[in-house]
């Protein structure tokens, strides 16, 4: 809304404001002065002098090279005087407003208006309603300036996700949600299933900022599980209130300079003080999303009885350097040096020796969690894509009438669709196993999803960048959002496994499950 009264004009009226010091325009059935702003206009002065603009309906030039968000920057809304007389604006914001995108292939088949889905109750799409709500009028804003100025996410917009439960609930089902209030009581705890969490992880996924989207707790993704799985009861009723009610910060400091997945390469060292009753942990540790602000680190060590996971907090001899990677330093990817932290031996997660069943245990929810997030993130860019093929003219047609331009939609299009639809039915099967029987059935299948998901993910932003040219390489204007996925998109095919190491596990795991007595 403006903050001042609208007038209503005709075009006619419009019309006569047609020079220099007297220059009106009709942008989508709104009327702006730009008089005083053609000498600030970023694009140039000379431009809004060029014929079809002064005192006319520029729309479409305006559509062709400036993003809505443009028209809502409140410097530039205050340009706007009034409204053309009987009209109504016809260009609505379709992201950010809350609503679903009516945009082919916007949104998952479940949530286009017409089509039918066996797995999601009416109470996943209320969660999607209320999320999405909360999404785009808390975190996105946020979001966006984050990205840009590379500060950690706001205090304000964890403690509004931790009122909801939404740091809880990104944790899957589960005990951890016993007696908490999800979504203002939208979700009763004990009917939370995977479901649910792919709503939560798809809807945040929808804030198109890759280093912010991981700066926002998901060191607790991977790092918590360990301690709510493996550590003591002490010590789970000292970390756990904090961490969800968003007040502490925890991440999962295994990969380093000299080992990344090897854990058995691991040069950082814990060993215990003489009376038994401490470790004394030395090592340094590399690429530690969240690690920056975190206040609970969950280490894997080099221990005299093998690999062993155990919870530091910081405090002396613990340092956090940033390290500067091509996303925003919103995600506080960190380097660790641990200089003879002594940490309380009731500390340690699991058996000692026994780190990498504790690792191992997690895996597969965190692999399926980055297939939720890569699915709807390809899905943004084909809406991006759409989008752009639409409204932008080349040789005085539309870009999608060529038929290059149509083939790589389609096949954009094709390749998101296929990893939503077996990343739901992955899902429906982890709704319907115990996590042992995950952990033996679907680790293949997560794998092999994960790997596909990232591959298309990557082929989908090159296509992208040639969609939009010049533009899907810049930082700002209409191809923002394809710069940013395109430059960032590489490390989803890194963090939990190398693409090329995950086809390796499924395969292996199907070749176990070959019957003996298989031939031609
Ligand atoms: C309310 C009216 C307008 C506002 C507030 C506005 C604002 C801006 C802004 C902020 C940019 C920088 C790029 C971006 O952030 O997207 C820009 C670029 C530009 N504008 Fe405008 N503009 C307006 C109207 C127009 C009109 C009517 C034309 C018609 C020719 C025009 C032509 C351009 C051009 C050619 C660029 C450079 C685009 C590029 O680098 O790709 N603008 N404008």
């Amino acid at each position: 809304m403006a903050s001042k009264e609208l007038r209503t004009f005709t075009r006619e009226e419009v019309a006569q404001h047609n020079k220099e010091g007297d220059l009106w325009v009709v942008i989508d059935s709104n009327v702006y002065d730009l008089t005083r702003f053609r000498n600030l206009h970023p694009g140039g002065a000379s431009v809004l002098m060029e014929e079809g603009v002064p005192g006319q309906d520029a729309t479409e030039v305006f559509f062709s090279l400036h993003r809505y968000e443009v028209l809502e920057r409140p410097q530039y809304k205050r340009l706007q005087i009034g409204v053309v007389q009987g009209e109504e604006p016809q260009v609505s914001a379709t992201i950010n407003d809350g609503a679903i995108s009516a945009v082919p292939y916007a949104e998952p088949t479940w949530l286009t208006e017409g089509y039918h889905s066996p797995y999601y109750t009416e109470n996943h799409r209320q969660l999607q309603r209320a999320i999405r709500k909360f999404m785009d009028e808390v975190v996105y804003p946020d979001a966006q300036a984050r990205e840009l100025d590379g500060k950690r996410p706001s205090q304000s917009v964890v403690d509004a996700m931790a009122k909801i439960e939404m740091l809880a609930m990104r944790l899957g089902p589960g005990k951890h949600l016993q007696g908490r209030t999800l979504m203002g009581g939208l979700v009763k705890p004990e009917e939370f299933d995977y479901f649910h969490e792919l709503v939560v992880s798809q809807e945040l996924t929808r804030c198109g900022a890759r280093g912010y989207g991981d700066g926002i707790n998901s060191g607790m993704v991977i790092g918590l599980p360990p301690v709510l799985n493996f550590g003591s009861q002490e010590l789970k009723a000292r970390v756990v209130p904090d961490v969800f009610g968003g007040k502490k910060f925890i991440c999962l400091a295994i990969s380093e300079a000299f080992a990344g997945s090897d854990v058995f390469g691991l040069q950082t060292t814990a060993t215990k003080t003489e009376d038994g009753k401490h470790w004394i942990i030395t090592g340094t540790k590399k690429w530690i999303t969240n690690g920056t602000f975190a206040d609970y680190f969950t280490v894997g060590c080099k221990t005299e009885d093998g690999f062993t996971v155990i919870l530091v907090e910081r405090g002396e001899g613990v340092e956090t350097k940033p390290i500067k990677t091509s996303y925003s330093s919103s995600a506080g990817t960190a380097y660790v040096i641990f200089d003879n932290v002594k940490v309380p031996v009731e500390n340690t997660l699991g058996e000692e020796g026994g780190g990498i069943f504790v690792m191992l245990s997690n895996f597969n929810h965190e692999r399926w969690v980055m297939c939720c997030s890569s699915a709807r993130s390809q899905r943004s860019i084909v809406e991006e894509c759409l989008k752009w093929t639409n409204q932008r003219k080349a040789f005085g047609k539309p870009l999608h009438s060529q038929a290059v331009v149509r083939a790589k939609l389609a096949a954009m299009i094709a390749r998101v669709e296929s990893a939503q639809n077996w990343l739901e039915n992955i899902t429906y099967q982890m709704c319907h196993m115990s996590y042992r029987e995950q952990a033996n059935k679907l680790a293949g299948p997560i794998a092999f999803l994960k790997m596909y998901c990232t591959r298309t993910a990557q082929e989908t932003a090159t296509d992208a960048v040639q969609i939009f040219g010049g533009r899907g390489v810049t930082q700002t204007g209409m191809g923002r959002h394809i710069e940013h996925y395109h430059r960032t998109v590489p490390f989803d095919a890194l963090l939990g496994g190398a693409e090329d190491v995950l086809a390796d596990l499924g395969v292996r795991q199907a070749m176990r499950g070959m019957p003996k007595n298989a031939r031609l």
